[in-house]
């Protein structure tokens, strides 16, 4: 099933969302069937759906399903609540104005609108499973191209987009070739996206991998135990700096440390040339009960104080490449995302 879909209507119920429940993966693999703005929403916002090209589609299908079923008078209220439900990620809010732009022209375009969002996302998957693999084959040895260990933090496989996803679809891509020896997972505290996610995902595609504490990346790195890292996006300034899930920049640290490619996947709708650099991403904060529990369970003492940025950005020059679904920036070498394709 895919992370997020449309379900057309029937004569008992109108068109609506149906997405799979990543708050509750891999114990529970449950659906939701999102009728309004409001309980996408929630969705949103508690990561049941999740990852920047996904938040693109659930954009696209909450206007769609706004302009279904509310009032002309009460649409636009919804659909500016829905645009920044999360503030890092600058898919959401790309998704909802890419379908809010077709509403002059009816319901049917709306939806229409979406689904092209969500058709050009699956494609931008493929593109960037096959970019990224070619590149690894470029800049790798031929022991290391052939044989890879590719290490990566929280989830980018199709759970944060629609299918295949973005750096996980790399590692898909190799693995589906013969050219992957080991992916190496990071379990991406506080929510957990790499023991949850990406590990079921891996699971999955059959694909051997060794999960590892966050705190263990820096010294396996150092010690030649990946051959690459390979990591998502959520916003991707003009200038090439970063925004990805916390404990990206100190990835980027350590594999700069290690000498080892650090490369960002992401589609072209992540790259957002209206901002100029990482300094001026919005970093989400979620609060300390993440960090003090674990799915209600509580772990540090009560009354404590707790921070959870819950993203990070990694300076363009700590970057070997970003590649997207039209191409290859090589910020190693200057290039910057705002030059023309
Ligand atoms: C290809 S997903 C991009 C990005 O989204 C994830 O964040 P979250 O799980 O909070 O939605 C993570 O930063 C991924 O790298």
């Amino acid at each position: 099933m895919r992370a997020i879909d449309w379900t057309d209507g029937t004569t008992e119920r109108p068109g609506h969302i149906r997405l799979l429940d990543q708050s509750l993966l891999p114990q529970s693999e449950t659906v939701l069937e999102i009728d309004t703005v409001d309980d996408l929403i929630d969705a949103i916002k508690r990561l049941a759906v999740r990852g920047a090209p996904a938040l693109g589609v659930a954009g696209a299908l909450g206007v769609a399903l706004a302009v279904q079923n509310l009032d002309p008078a009460e649409v636009d209220k919804a659909i500016d609540k829905l645009r920044v439900a999360r503030p890092t990620a600058v898919n959401l809010a790309l998704g909802v104005d890419l379908a809010r732009a077709a509403r002059p022209d009816g319901a049917a375009a709306v939806l229409a609108a979406a689904l092209k969002v969500r058709d050009d996302d699956i494609a931008a998957s493929s593109a960037m499973a096959k970019h990224g693999a070619a590149l690894l084959g470029e800049i790798l040895s031929d022991s290391a191209a052939s044989s890879a260990r590719l290490m990566t933090i929280c989830n980018t496989g199709g759970l944060a987009a629609v299918e295949r996803g973005t750096a996980l679809g790399v590692v898909q891509e190799m693995h589906l070739t013969g050219r992957l020896k080991q992916a190496i997972a990071l379990e991406t505290r506080p929510l957990l996206q790499g023991s949850r996610l990406t590990a079921w995902e891996l699971l999955q595609m059959g694909a051997p991998f060794d999960l590892i504490v966050d705190s263990a990346a820096a010294s396996i790195l150092a010690a030649g135990g990946a051959d690459a890292v390979l990591v998502g996006a959520d916003r991707i300034a003009a200038n090439g700096d970063t925004a990805n899930k916390i404990g990206t920049f100190a990835l980027a640290l350590a594999a700069d440390y290690a000498g080892v490619p650090f490369i960002v996947v992401a589609p072209e709708s992540t790259v957002d040339t209206q901002t100029a650099s990482g300094a001026e991403i919005d970093i989400e904060d979620r609060g300390s009960t993440e960090v003090a529990e674990i799915r209600g369970m509580r772990l540090a003492p009560e009354g404590i104080a707790a921070a959870n940025p819950a993203f990070d950005v990694t300076p363009a020059k700590l970057i070997t490449a970003i590649v997207t679904d039209k191409r290859v920036i090589r910020p190693d070498r200057g290039d910057r995302p705002d030059q023309p394709l």
